[in-house]
């Protein structure tokens, strides 16, 4: 099971999803009470081994600011999150990063249908930590997809068997408080989601 830890600020959390082992870590370089600068995220990409993919989550922004950012971040992956059009998938493939499509259940959920290589099927949204009904995208996703929206340690289990994902990933369930990060809720959650499937 893929795990991506999302909206870490923190050095000491950025290796405590390291040391949990999460395969990617994200940066939110969009507005949220997570966002980060594009210079921070270089600070804290530093600490991350090549093998864990840094992910720049943005939303609504156009490529050429995408672009600008995710380069002064240094990140191999970037995300766009919500209904952003084909077109600006296509203008950052030349970039050479991963690219990730983050939509909620209402979108196309065939990974590669944006010439992305990764899908996330989030909550509404995003963000929010709100559950929502994981089971409504049972068999619908293809490729590589990643469930997110509300997931925590407590039921992550459940949201895999319920949606049956290649991935999982997680924001507001590791926290102790809006954007503040928990390092034995990070351990917790990549372990459920490790023994669950
Ligand atoms: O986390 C944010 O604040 C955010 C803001 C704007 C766009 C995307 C954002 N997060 C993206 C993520 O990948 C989250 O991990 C995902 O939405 C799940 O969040 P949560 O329900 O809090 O676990």
């Amino acid at each position: 099971m893929y795990v991506k830890i999302c909206g870490l600020t923190d050095p000491g959390h950025v290796a405590a999803a390291v040391e949990a082992g999460a395969d990617a870590i994200g940066f939110v370089l969009t507005s949220s009470s997570r966002r980060i600068t594009p210079e921070r995220a270089a600070e804290l990409g530093a600490l991350v081994p090549p093998e864990v993919l840094t992910v720049g989550v943005f939303r609504g922004e156009d490529p050429a600011t995408v672009r600008a950012a995710a380069l002064a971040a240094g990140v191999r992956a970037v995300q766009l999150h919500g209904h952003h059009p084909h077109g600006d998938f296509t203008a950052l493939k030349d970039l050479g990063r991963t690219l990730i499509r983050a939509v909620d259940a209402r979108a196309d959920l065939r990974c590669g249908a944006f010439d992305e290589s990764m899908l996330i099927v989030d909550a509404p949204r995003a963000g929010s930590g709100e559950p929502w009904d994981w089971s409504a995208v049972r068999g619908r996703p293809s490729g590589q997809w990643m469930l997110a929206g509300g997931l925590a340690p407590s039921n992550v289990a459940e949201a895999i068997a319920a949606a049956r994902p290649w991935g999982v990933d997680v924001s507001s369930g590791v926290e102790t408080a809006p954007g503040v990060k928990d390092p034995a809720l990070i351990a917790a959650f990549v372990d459920a989601a490790r023994a669950a499937s």
